[in-house]
């Protein structure tokens, strides 16, 4: 319930909103009992005056009617517009601000997760929370004032019928969906989770479908996406059935109430304490206030579903990011690196990786990291990029430490250029863009041309419009690694980490990017890390880890 409260304090700013959607539906509700009761009541009033037994004044029950069915078109239409108008901001909100969330916890904080679960949670689970507000919320506040409403106006024509009518309520609007809660509570946990397992079994399935292919292994994957499709079909079938099997019994109790009602009242109309077109009125009055609790049971089947996924959106949200980095802070003046006995291990249980190691790159010098795998190299640039912390010494970029700069300082005078570069789905415009979002055509080709890609991004029909595919895979290994260099020279950065930059090319893209990077390196600070003996040349240091 705690993540549902929280969701709530999320939704604030729009509480106005949603108590005007909620007093909407109240109207709807209360506009739809009184037109079938009054309509109840002219029908049989207008029966007995048939047969001369009333005199009728029919004009204004008439107008009455017609009137309350404008009123009730009418405003069901303005609550569908206001309640779904909160709901999809409330969502627009959220997901920015789950988004937000998330962004200081990578890499560090979501390595535990696997990528299809962190987007289920940023999309599947974030859609469900609509459920809160359209389908619980809104209808059991609303469904709660009507039904005190109209137990109010019965009451006041008989007490008996009230007393029936208020216990037929409790039976549909409460005793139900709450033991429709319950029996939904597991299966909902289960469709949360299932989702989940399925997006990153999809996610498994279209990025390895290469490695799938080559190993004979894809009926093998897609046998375990289907096996989790059943099973999530499985759990929302389970949920229908219960919501559907909750709104018969609800719809049932109503039908019960009336049955009641009936007898007390055809025992009141002989008594002649109630008037026969009354007694008409009042009946209708009881089967139609069935509709205030009637969405219930199918809402609270969903209830399982919207708690768990509040609970796998705060859960991840509220998780503490592996570096907290102030929101703003100077630039550093100069931008030489240093390590002044720096201790490092991933978790308090694990080995250490770096043992009191110090030393300094000079502001424009390289230096190269060697070692065995394993030996911590790719650790040394987690620290400088400000994703781990250490647990003893200290990372300073120009004598700052590296965790009393902003993210945003960080990342204009850090620049990395690795073997694993990301490129989106766009064009090459946009994936240079990604740096220097309002860089011209000619700072692009400059780019381009100081990372030796100029020629071939010139000789592609589309130019620097030219698709690069999922991950670059329209361009060759070569390709790709000079775009990350063309990115670096776009950004302007003075301190420069180059991870494995010509590992797996072949010798004429090595012999390329090599000569990209010299450029790129010149009077910038420089860690480079590598296996190869060519990127050497640009090393004016060694430092050689131990394993
Ligand atoms: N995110 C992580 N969580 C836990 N342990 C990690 C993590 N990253 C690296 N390690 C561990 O830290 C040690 C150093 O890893 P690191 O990647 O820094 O080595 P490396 O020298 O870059 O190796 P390689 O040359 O193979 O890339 C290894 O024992 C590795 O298992």
């Amino acid at each position: 319930m705690n993540d549902l409260r929280h969701l709530l304090s999320l939704a604030r700013p729009w509480r106005w909103r949603m108590a005007l959607g909620i007093g909407l539906s109240v109207v709807v509700i209360l506009s739809n009992v009184t037109l079938l009761a009054l309509s109840g009541w002219f029908i049989a009033s207008m029966a007995l005056a048939g047969v001369g037994a009333l005199t009728l004044e029919f004009f204004t029950p008439a107008a009455a009617i017609r009137g309350l069915a404008v009123l009730r078109t009418f405003a069901r239409y303005l609550e569908r517009l206001v309640t779904h108008d909160a709901t999809l901001r409330l969502l627009s909100v959220l997901r920015v601000w789950f988004y937000q969330r998330l962004e200081p916890l990578a890499p560090a904080r979501l390595q535990g997760f696997r990528d299809g679960d962190v987007l289920a949670r940023l999309r599947a689970d974030i859609d469900s929370l609509d459920n809160f507000y359209l389908r619980i919320l809104a209808p059991a506040i609303a469904g709660l004032i009507s039904s005190v409403a109209i137990l109010g106006v019965l009451f006041w024509f008989s007490p008996g019928v009230a007393v029936i009518d208020g216990v037929m309520l409790l039976l549909a609007g409460v005793i139900v969906p709450l033991a429709v809660a319950s029996r939904t509570r597991a299966s909902g946990h289960a469709v949360a989770g299932l989702r989940a397992a399925i997006q990153a079994a999809s996610t498994d399935l279209i990025r390895g479908l290469g490695e799938l292919q080559v190993a004979g292994a894809v009926a093998r994957q897609a046998g375990h996406l289907s096996l989790l499709s059943q099973k999530l079909i499985a759990a929302q079938r389970q949920q229908a059935w219960t919501g559907a099997s909750g709104s018969a019994l609800s719809a049932l109790a109503g039908q019960l109430g009336m049955f009641c009602a009936f007898i007390l009242l055809v025992g009141a109309g002989h008594a002649g304490g109630i008037a026969g077109n009354d007694i008409v009125m009042l009946l209708f009055a009881v089967l139609a206030s069935t509709e205030a609790v009637a969405a219930l049971p199918t809402a609270f089947a969903a209830l399982g579903v919207t708690r768990e996924a509040a609970r796998r959106i705060f859960s991840m949200a509220e998780l503490t990011p592996a570096v907290v980095l102030p929101t703003r802070s100077e630039m550093p003046a100069t931008f030489d690196l240093t390590f002044s006995a720096v201790t490092m291990r991933y978790a308090p249980e694990q080995p250490v990786v770096l043992d009191s190691l110090s030393f300094r790159v000079a502001q424009g010098q390289c230096l190269a990291l060697l070692g065995p795998s394993g030996a911590g190299k790719t650790t040394i640039l987690n620290l400088i990029q400000g994703f781990w912390d250490c647990e003893k010494g200290e990372v300073l970029i120009g004598g700052h430490a590296v965790k009393s700069l902003s993210d945003e300082v960080l990342r204009q005078i850090i620049s990395v250029v690795g073997q694993k570069t990301y490129l989106f789905n766009a064009s090459i415009r946009d994936n240079l863009r990604l740096v220097s979002p309002d860089a011209d055509d000619a700072a692009l080709w400059q780019a381009l041309t100081q990372a030796s890609l100029a020629e071939e991004v010139r000789a592609f029909p589309a130019g620097l419009d030219t698709l690069v595919g999922e991950l670059g895979t329209r361009l060759s290994g070569g390709q790709a690694r000079r775009i990350a260099i063309a990115r670096a020279f776009l950004s302007h950065a003075p301190v420069i980490l180059l991870d494995e930059p010509t590992e797996g090319l072949d010798a004429t893209n090595t012999d390329m990017v090599l000569n990209a990077l010299k450029e790129l390196v010149k009077g910038k600070t420089t860690l480079l890390v590598t296996h190869q003996i060519q990127p050497l040349i640009l090393a004016d240091s060694r430092l050689v880890l131990e394993s």
